[in-house]
């Protein structure tokens, strides 16, 4: 291939309503079924006709309530509201297809080590090494009442516990079970060599573990690790443990000078700025001819909820955009919610956000690239934004299901193949193999992770 292999990711979540809030009511739409397993199934076998790389699924825990101080947008709207559990549906998912990796967000902060770890593992074995994690640590205070507390934990304080925790994750997933601890033997009636069992002792600041991990390796181990959150805190996270990272930006110089920190970061913590993957959010509305791709760009706005779509950005930015009236700009502040997405709305850009942007279904309301035109059209802005945003690949949001999709598989596909720039057959091997080719199922020897190997031992 001439430049760097091109990387693609369907965009999804584990409810009717995705970044684009009100499509559920498009009449050719199907989101209005994702409780059943078809649904999902259905979704994974065209993603996997496409050759994408994975199925990237976010999740938030809480609902959306900073817009007019109450959750009614959201839930009439379908605001990622109702929301389901996203691990779930993925063993339905890895059923039907043998290849497509599956990348789900899971929030730490509500979680414990101990389990959480086991959950992934067993993912991990059921996908036969297709599982990543989307690293996340929560953003809504509705979450945070939910799980009983009196308000969320402060921005740079959940990075700080999301490194305890990863720490904690790493010595269970690397250094508890010796690779050879499991060995069936039915006449010594041996199933796991006891002596090859560690038990793991962490006292962290944030979290403590004595305990022998739950589950026996499985072919990653740790699954792919993904970040998003692009704040000079966030950063610093991602450069130490992310291997892949989901970021939005509506200009190219402002994703090209998130990119180009991460890198830099990386660096800094012995690791080749390369060995990071950057996908950036993009929405795709093609059709063979421009025309027709514009007029599907105009019907689909039809079906946008602007409530819906104000409370999505309120719940972000951690500001209450009923407070503000259409023409009124967005404000910075250092806010306890997104801060990478504020500052790209304020103080990183030239554009001055109007609540009004945030309600057009557009690039100032996709805050990253928005790409309408023919198939040719669509290949060049996707190239051109990977050439000057220095990405890897783009996670395609959801606008109506399943035509989207279909759509981009069908006709963006064979022409990025045909360019030489996306891939013509899927690789051997698991997840991580796949999406760097020549290293391995288990985490490189660079990443802090891989440090924790012989640390119980
Ligand atoms: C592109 C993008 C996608 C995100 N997806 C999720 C998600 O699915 N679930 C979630 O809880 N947080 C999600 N986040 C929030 C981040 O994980 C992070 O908590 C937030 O951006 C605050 O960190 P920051 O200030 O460093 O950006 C996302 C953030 C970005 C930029």
């Amino acid at each position: 291939m001439s430049r760097r292999e091109l990387r693609l990711n369907a965009f999804h979540m584990h409810s009717p309503g995705h970044t684009w809030a009100g499509m559920w009511r498009h009449p050719r739409d199907a989101s209005v079924r994702y409780t059943s397993l078809d649904y999902w199934t259905s979704l994974a076998r065209t993603a996997e006709r496409g050759l994408l790389d994975g199925i990237f699924l976010a999740d938030v825990f809480g609902t959306y309530d900073v817009y007019g101080g109450n959750a009614d947008a959201a839930l009439a709207g379908a605001a990622q509201a109702p929301n389901a559990d996203p691990l779930l549906v993925v063993p339905a998912m890895a059923l039907v297809t043998s290849q497509i990796g599956f990348g789900v967000t899971a929030n730490l902060t509500y979680e414990h080590p101990y389990q959480f770890a086991r959950r992934f593992s067993t993912l991990d074995h059921l996908t036969e090494g297709r599982i990543g994690w989307n690293i996340v640590t929560g953003y809504l205070e509705s979450g945070a009442r939910g799980m009983g507390l009196a308000q969320a934990r402060a921005h740079d304080a959940r990075y700080e516990a999301g490194e305890d925790f990863m720490e904690a994750a790493y010595k269970l997933w690397e250094g508890s079970w010796e690779d050879d601890a499991v060995i069936h033997d039915r006449e010594r009636s041996i199933y796991t060599r006891p002596e090859k069992v560690h038990r793991v002792r962490h006292k962290g600041p944030f979290y403590r573990v004595d305990a022998r991990h739950l589950a026996e390796p499985s072919p990653q181990r740790t699954p792919v690790l993904y970040q998003a959150g692009t704040s000079s805190r966030g950063r610093a996270f991602a450069a130490r443990h992310a291997e892949c990272i989901f970021l939005n930006g509506h200009t190219k110089p402002i994703a090209a000078r998130a990119v180009r920190s991460i890198r830099e970061a990386a660096r800094d913590h012995g690791r080749d700025p390369y060995d990071i993957l950057m996908f950036l959010g993009a929405t795709v509305i093609v059709a063979p001819t421009r025309a027709e791709a514009l007029d599907l760009r105009d019907e689909y706005a039809r079906y946008l909820d602007v409530q819906g779509q104000l409370a999505l950005v309120s719940g972000w930015t951690g500001i209450d955009l009923s407070t503000l009236g259409p023409e009124e700009a967005l404000a910075y502040v250092k806010t306890n919610a997104m801060q990478s997405l504020v500052e790209n709305l304020t103080v990183n850009t030239d554009h001055r956000f109007t609540v009004r942007d945030f309600a057009q279904f557009g690039p100032l309301g996709a805050r990253a690239p928005f790409l309408v035109g023919s198939p040719s059209e669509v290949a060049d802005e996707l190239l051109s934004w990977a050439e000057e945003a220095d990405v890897d690949g783009f996670n395609l949001t959801r606008v109506v299901v399943p035509e989207t999709l279909e759509a981009f598989v069908d006709l963006v596909v064979p022409e990025l193949q045909d360019r030489g720039v996306f891939k013509t057959r899927y690789r051997e091997g698991t997840l991580r193999e796949k999406l760097f080719p020549g290293t391995g199922a288990r985490l490189k020897s660079t990443h802090p992770g891989a440090g924790f190997r012989r640390l119980a031992a």
